[in-house]
C-alpha cells in the first residue's frame, strides 16, 4: 500500500510525526551552527596564542567520539553516532583551517575509505601512487598529514611503510582499522574469459585460497594499489581486478563475486604520519623502533624493560637494519602514551641498552 492509499488517520499521524521531525532538525541545525562557531572560537584563542598549525586535535577528537560513545542513549548504534560525529568535526575543523591529507591512490582505494574513517569528508585529498611519495608530500608540507596502511590481519606487515620510518622525521599521529572485504570484478561475462588478475599483492595474498579455487592457474599481476587494479582491468578485455565494491563501481568495473577474501575477519590497520604525534587522550598507543647489537640475550634485554613497567606490547615486528647484514631493527607497539610515567621509565632504560631506540610517536587508539 502507498502512502497515498493510506487511511486518512494514518496520513494525519505520519504527518504529525513528521511534524516533529522538521522541528527537531532545526533545532539540530541550530546546535550544529552554534557548536561550529565554537570551533570558530576555538581557532581564534589557538591565533591569538600564537598557533598557526595546529587546529587539527587528534587527542581532542578520540575524546569527543569516546564521550559520545559512552552517553550514546540509542537507538542508532555506537558505529552510526561516531559517524555523525566524525562527519560534524570534520566541517568544524575545515572552517578553522581546510586540511590536505594525502594517501595511497588513486581514488577507490582502502587506505582512501581509511582516511575518510579518520579525517571525514571535509578534507582536501591528494591521492598519490606510492607509500613513498605520501611520505615526502607530507614531509615537504604540501599535505598537513598522510595515511598509509601498515599491516593486515591475513597478510602482516606492509614493509614499505615500516621501512619509510627508518629516514623520516614525520609521526604517527593516529591510526585507523578498517575491515577489508574484497570483490573479484571484470568486464568478461563469462570467468572463463578471465586470463589474468590485477590487484595489489596485499589483496592477491588475502584471496589466495578463494583464487587457487575458483580461478586456478590464471596470471596474478600484482599492481601498485586495489583501486589501480579496478581501473586497469575496466580498460582491458581478459582482465579482472581484485579490489573494493567502492572502486569497482568508480571504475564501472562489473562485480562478479563478493567477500572473496580468505579470512572473514580480514582487518588492515592503517597508520596516520604527520609532523607532530599529539599529547595523551586517556587511552593511547605508542610505536617504537629499537635496535641492538646482535647478542645472545640481545631482544630480551631491550623488551624486558616493557614487561617489568606492566606495559602491553600489541604488536612486533622485525625489518633487516638498513646497515649491516643480519642487523635488525624491531617495530614495537604498546599501550601506553610516551608521556605516561610507566611509559617514561620504560623507554629510559631501553634507551641505556639501545644501539637505536626512536619514539615514532604516541597517538589515540583506533575506536
Ligand atoms: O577542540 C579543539 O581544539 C577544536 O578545534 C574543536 C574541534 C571540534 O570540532 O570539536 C575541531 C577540530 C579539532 O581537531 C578538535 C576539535
Amino acid at each position: 500500500m502507498s502512502e497515498e492509499q493510506a487511511p486518512l488517520d494514518d496520513q494525519a499521524a505520519l504527518q504529525q510525526v513528521r511534524a516533529r521531525i522538521d522541528a527537531l532538525d532545526d533545532e539540530i541545525l541550530r546546535l550544529v551552527s552554534e557548536r561550529a562557531r565554537m570551533a570558530e572560537e576555538v581557532a581564534r584563542v589557538k591565533r591569538e596564542a600564537g598557533h598557526t598549525s595546529d587546529f587539527y586535535r587528534p587527542e581532542r577528537e578520540a575524546q569527543v567520539l569516546r564521550r559520545v560513545r559512552q552517553t550514546n542513549p540509542g537507538p542508532l548504534g555506537n558505529e552510526a553516532v561516531t559517524r555523525l560525529f566524525r562527519e560534524i568535526m570534520s566541517a568544524c575543523l575545515a572552517i578553522q583551517l581546510p586540511l590536505r591529507v594525502a594517501f595511497l591512490g588513486p581514488e577507490g582505494t582502502y587506505t582512501q575509505e581509511a582516511a575518510l574513517k579518520h579525517f571525514g569528508h571535509s578534507m582536501g585529498t591528494a591521492p598519490l601512487s606510492t607509500i613513498a611519495e605520501v611520505f615526502r608530500e607530507v614531509e615537504s608540507g604540501a599535505a598537513h598529514y598522510g595515511v598509509v596502511p601498515v599491516e593486515n590481519s591475513t597478510e602482516g606487515v606492509v614493509t614499505h611503510t615500516v621501512d619509510r620510518f627508518l629516514n623520516s622525521p614525520l609521526q604517527v599521529v593516529g591510526e585507523v582499522q578498517l575491515p577489508i572485504h574484497h570483490a573479484l570484478a571484470s568486464r568478461e561475462t563469462e570467468w572463463s574469459g578471465i586470463q589474468r588478475i590485477y590487484s595489489h599483492q596485499q589483496g592477491l595474498a588475502q584471496c589466495r585460497a578463494w583464487v587457487d579455487t575458483h580461478l586456478p592457474g590464471v596470471e596474478q599481476v600484482p599492481v601498485t594499489s586495489t583501486a589501480e587494479a579496478a581501473r586497469m582491468a575496466a580498460a582491458e578485455g581478459g582482465a579482472a581486478a581484485i579490489a573494493s565494491e567502492a572502486a569497482c563501481e568508480l571504475y564501472e568495473l562489473p562485480v562478479l563475486a563478493t567477500h572473496i577474501e580468505d579470512e572473514p575477519g580480514n582487518t588492515t590497520r592503517f597508520l596516520v604520519v604527520g609532523p607532530e604525534s599529539p599529547p595523551p587522550s586517556g587511552d593511547d598507543k605508542t610505536s617504537l623502533v629499537i635496535s641492538r647489537a646482535n647478542q645472545p640475550g640481545g631482544l630480551y634485554r631491550l623488551l624486558e624493560p616493557l614487561a617489568r613497567h606492566g606495559l602491553n606490547m600489541t604488536r612486533i615486528e622485525s625489518r633487516p637494519a638498513p646497515q649491516g647484514v643480519w642487523e635488525y631493527v624491531f617495530f614495537v607497539d604498546l599501550l601506553g602514551h610516551a608521556e605516561d610515567e610507566a611509559v617514561r621509565a620504560a623507554l629510559a632504560e631501553i634507551q641505556e641498552q639501545a644501539s637505536l631506540c626512536r619514539v615514532l610517536g604516541s597517538y589515540p587508539r583506533a575506536l
